[in-house]
């Protein structure tokens, strides 16, 4: 992890309509560091992140990507300046061949298909199963492996800040852990990731800022190896703020 910001939320505000969900919520995202969110059901998880890439409005408080406030910049504005987010529960077509689907993660760069090789190798050494399985369909996949497909298609485009809502959602234990080791190792690439997740444990052991939200608040936020289980238990169930 380096010291450059990627982004930083302050103080934000957003909801739908009339209805304000987030109240007050703040985090930061540093290039080649993980940044968790986490919260109960309903805590405000994935408004926050609409609002982030565009897709709600900001009612008040910052967004700032790359050093510059975004304000109304428009969803495929962000995109364009290399903000990836891949939506939960996100599918992946499943009659296309896993190449075919990371072929088309990479559309919205321009690059010709030639030129797109090379970015699905670079897929394919990151997550060596779907260079195994690259002429399968993607249906043929499991759900983990789906799950790494759509994550790598997201990478396609070379963000510089990638967004992920529960990855691990639906997923057995087991593959929720390889899941987060894949996750983990997309470090040493330098792009800064934000991670929404239940899997409170798993997901912590990765990070390195933690940052827990309830009722559309911040109510802890720190570097992931001082908080410790008490603390996120008294977050989520004492919303105690810190
Ligand atoms: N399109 C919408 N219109 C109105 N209210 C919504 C909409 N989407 C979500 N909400 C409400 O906003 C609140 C926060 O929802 P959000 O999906 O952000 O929570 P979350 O923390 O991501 O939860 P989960 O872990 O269940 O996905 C909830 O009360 C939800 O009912």
């Amino acid at each position: 992890m380096t010291d450059e910001i990627v982004l930083e939320v302050e103080h934000l505000q957003t909801g739908y309509g009339d209805l304000k969900v987030v109240r007050d919520v703040s985090l930061t995202v540093r290039a080649g560091g993980i940044t968790v969110l986490l919260g109960r059901n309903g805590a405000g998880k994935t408004t926050t992140l609409r609002a982030i890439t565009g897709l709600n409005r900001t009612t008040g408080g910052d967004v700032r990507y790359l050093g510059e406030p975004l304000g109304d910049v428009p969803p495929h504005r962000r995109v364009g300046r290399g903000m990836s987010y891949v939506q939960e529960g996100k599918r992946v077509f499943h009659e296309l061949t896993i190449e075919q689907n990371l072929l088309l993660g990479g559309l919205s760069t321009g690059k010709r298909k030639r030129a797109l090789a090379g970015s699905v190798q670079e897929i394919y050494e990151l997550f060596p199963i779907l260079g195994d399985k690259r002429s399968l369909p993607a249906a043929s996949m499991s759900g983990g492996q789906q799950q790494m497909l759509a994550i790598g298609q997201a990478l396609m485009a070379k963000p510089k800040l990638l967004i992920l809502d529960e990855p691990s959602q639906g997923l057995a234990p087991v593959i929720v852990k390889e899941v987060m080791e894949r996750v983990h190792a997309l470090k040493a690439t330098g792009i800064g990731i934000l991670l929404v997740e239940q899997a409170v444990q798993d997901s912590v052991a990765i990070a390195d800022d933690v940052s827990v939200i309830e009722m559309g608040r911040t109510v802890l936020a720190g570097a992931a190896d001082s908080v410790t289980l008490d603390d996120l238990q008294r977050a989520y169930f004492g919303g105690t703020a810190a």
